[in-house]
């Protein structure tokens, strides 16, 4: 049946985008995305306040929560100081392999550590598989049933700190109901909402950033 929806992403990564060159990968993807195909990547209107938020935080450990096809990968690692790292997650193994194409394509391998498998199951071995005291900064961009109980594992397992800043994906569409009241409701958390679209569309949707207060 052909290529995947990734591959052809990957294609026209290879195809329009500059070696080295994460600019150039990110503008690949999102003409791509916008023109072509839709594909849930964070895309460029969300992105620029995700990007906002990672020079702000200018974090030196960060984690990603779903992968997809690196895109938002590319955008975060790109914004890195030197010797920093973002650990990225994703279940899927077939997104995680275009992925690491891409992100090795954007000249950003040896800033990112992507780890395949259940977030549920590798947030708890951080600490000792990657020698992590804590995270200054996470993106929840996965399944959205997964974004309460994984803030929770972060929590428990020592991973969030006192300035901690969790920003989360498609708050309104698809909807993360239960997470907004987590983090809204919850004296911990300091929680702001930036409104925006749904990738690449005029559906409205927006990110959650909300500081762990410890
Ligand atoms: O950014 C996103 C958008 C959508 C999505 C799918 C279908 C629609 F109709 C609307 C929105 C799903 C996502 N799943 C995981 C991570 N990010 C997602
Ligand atoms: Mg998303």
């Amino acid at each position: 049946t052909g290529l995947s929806r990734p591959q052809r992403i990957l294609k026209a990564v290879q195809k329009n985008a500059t070696k080295g060159n994460p600019e150039s990968v990110i503008a690949a993807i999102d003409h791509y995305c916008r023109h072509s195909e839709w594909a849930m990547n964070v895309g460029d209107e969300k992105g620029l306040i995700l990007d906002s938020v990672v020079t702000e935080v200018n974090p030196s450990t960060a984690l990603e929560l779903g992968t997809y096809c690196g895109y938002s990968t590319v955008r975060i690692a790109r914004l890195l100081s030197p010797g920093t790292k973002l650990i990225t997650l994703e279940f899927n193994p077939d997104y995680a392999a275009i992925a690491r194409q891409i992100i090795a394509y954007a000249g950003l391998q040896d800033k990112v550590i992507l780890v395949e498998g259940p977030s549920g199951d590798l947030i708890p071995k951080m600490k000792q598989q990657h020698g992590i005291k804590s995270f200054d900064f996470v993106f929840l961009d996965h399944w959205k049933d997964r974004y309460v109980p994984d803030t929770k594992l972060l929590e428990e397992c020592g991973l969030l700190r006192k300035g901690s800043v969790l920003l989360a994906d498609n708050v309104i569409c698809p909807g993360t109901p239960e997470y907004l009241k987590y983090v809204r409701n919850d004296p911990r958390y300091e929680s702001r909402y930036f409104k925006s679209n749904l990738e690449y569309t005029k559906v409205e949707d927006g990110l959650e950033k909300s500081v762990f207060l410890g």
